[in-house]
């Protein structure tokens, strides 16, 4: 016995799923998604793409190395909520500075474990993600009203999240070593390892409030644009796609990683749609068109941007082509423009704890801008 006092998980349809109080009590309301990462659960917490989210690790031991002060991707605890099955009772790390659940009820973070997540992480697969909640403590009361909270919320399809996460004011990462380059990165939810690893290649990144203007790009006279990663529905940022739209017209080399891949696919003139349940873990295949090869990636979205495996299309910015794809289930994974120095990947190159393989995109862009600058000079 885990000696948790009670706690429910509610999904929209009307399932529920019992267990014991973890991290804060009472009740929080969000997307119920899975996660199959067997590790980096610091890191999934801390990431602002899970915003409005609560997340199901797949893995049924989460908490084993504790919490530490250095792992965090942004300044708090995302997600909404989190369930478990069986959390660490005795973390061992050097780096650990308190277990798991206390970071959790620190935060405030409503959380539930003794909860069966294979057959969750079942259910969810077969009736896709949805609405859901954790209840305990005084936020415990019948089924039936449980479930009218839960479908009181707002759905994920259709949210507009990326002003809830995304820096107020701006702020500079600068170069590690000589400066090579000036990116301007729009924080859509950027998660800190990336202007660290742009900052390891000689790149200044000045980090920029979502509600910039293409004027505010500008003035920081960026060599290149970053769009990171972030939480909601792309089909909502038309402001980001606007600045997309006048980076490609002016030829500014571009980079986006998943929120930002969504956002140049839409630049493009692509649509975007709900996966069922969504790509999250750290070993999720992706084919490169352009050789073949397979990297093993880390990911995390629900959203996909329309198109299959290698095509070809034309744009207001010349041809364009669908650069990667996920052989799970053929959903888009890359873009690439051949007449404007832009690209994108709906994958983590930033993900920590890895896999690495696709770390070099980074050098990529490096590159483009590289070329770029040749040639204008
Ligand atoms: N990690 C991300 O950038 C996620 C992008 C988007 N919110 C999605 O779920 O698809």
């Amino acid at each position: 016995m885990s000696g948790r006092s009670p706690a429910k998980l509610v999904l929209e349809d009307g399932r529920v799923f019992t267990g014991g109080a973890y991290g804060a009590e009472g009740e929080s309301l969000g997307e119920v998604v899975f996660s199959t990462a067997m590790t980096g659960y610091q890191e999934t917490l801390t990431d602002p793409s899970y915003h409005r989210q609560i997340v199901v690790q797949t893995a049924p031991q989460i908490g084993n190395t504790g919490w530490n002060d250095e792992d965090d991707e942004s300044k708090r605890i995302w997600v909404a909520g989190y369930v478990l099955r069986d959390p660490s009772r005795t973390p061992s790390n050097w780096r650990s500075r308190r277990t798991l659940a206390q970071e959790l009820d620190r935060q405030g973070i409503v959380s539930i474990a003794d909860v069966d997540t294979r057959t969750l992480t079942r259910h969810i697969r077969e009736s896709g993600a949805m609405r859901a909640g954790v209840f305990s403590g005084a936020a415990l009361a019948d089924d039936e009203e449980l479930l009218s909270r839960v479908r009181s919320a707002p759905p994920m399809a259709g949210a507009d999240l990326a002003g809830d996460v995304s820096t107020q004011q701006p702020y500079v990462v600068p170069a590690i070593g000589e400066r090579r380059f000036t990116v301007a990165a729009l924080d859509l939810g950027i998660k800190s390892n990336t202007p660290r690893m742009l900052a390891q290649r000689g790149i200044e990144v000045h980090v920029l409030p979502v509600s910039s203007s293409f004027e505010d790009v500008l003035a920081v006279e960026p060599d290149g644009m970053f769009l990171s990663n972030g939480p909601g529905d792309p089909a909502t940022a038309d402001h980001p796609v606007a600045l997309t739209r006048a980076a490609l017209s002016r030829e500014l080399p571009l980079f986006g990683i998943c929120f930002g891949n969504q956002i140049l696919g839409r630049a493009l003139g692509l649509g975007t749609y709900k996966l069922p349940y969504g790509h999250r873990g750290i070993n999720i295949p992706v084919v490169d068109a352009a050789t073949g090869r397979v990297a093993i990636t880390s990911q995390n979205h629900g959203f996909a941007v329309a198109g299959a495996a290698g095509d070809r299309f034309d744009t207001d910015f010349g041809a364009a082509q669908v650069s990667h794809h996920c052989p799970n289930d053929g959903s888009v994974e890359g873009l690439r423009c051949t007449d404007a120095p832009a690209f994108s990947v709906q994958y983590h190159p930033e993900a920590a704890a890895g896999p690495h393989d696709a770390a070099g995109l980074f050098d990529e862009f490096v590159d483009l801008m590289a070329t770029r600058s040749a040639s204008a000079s």
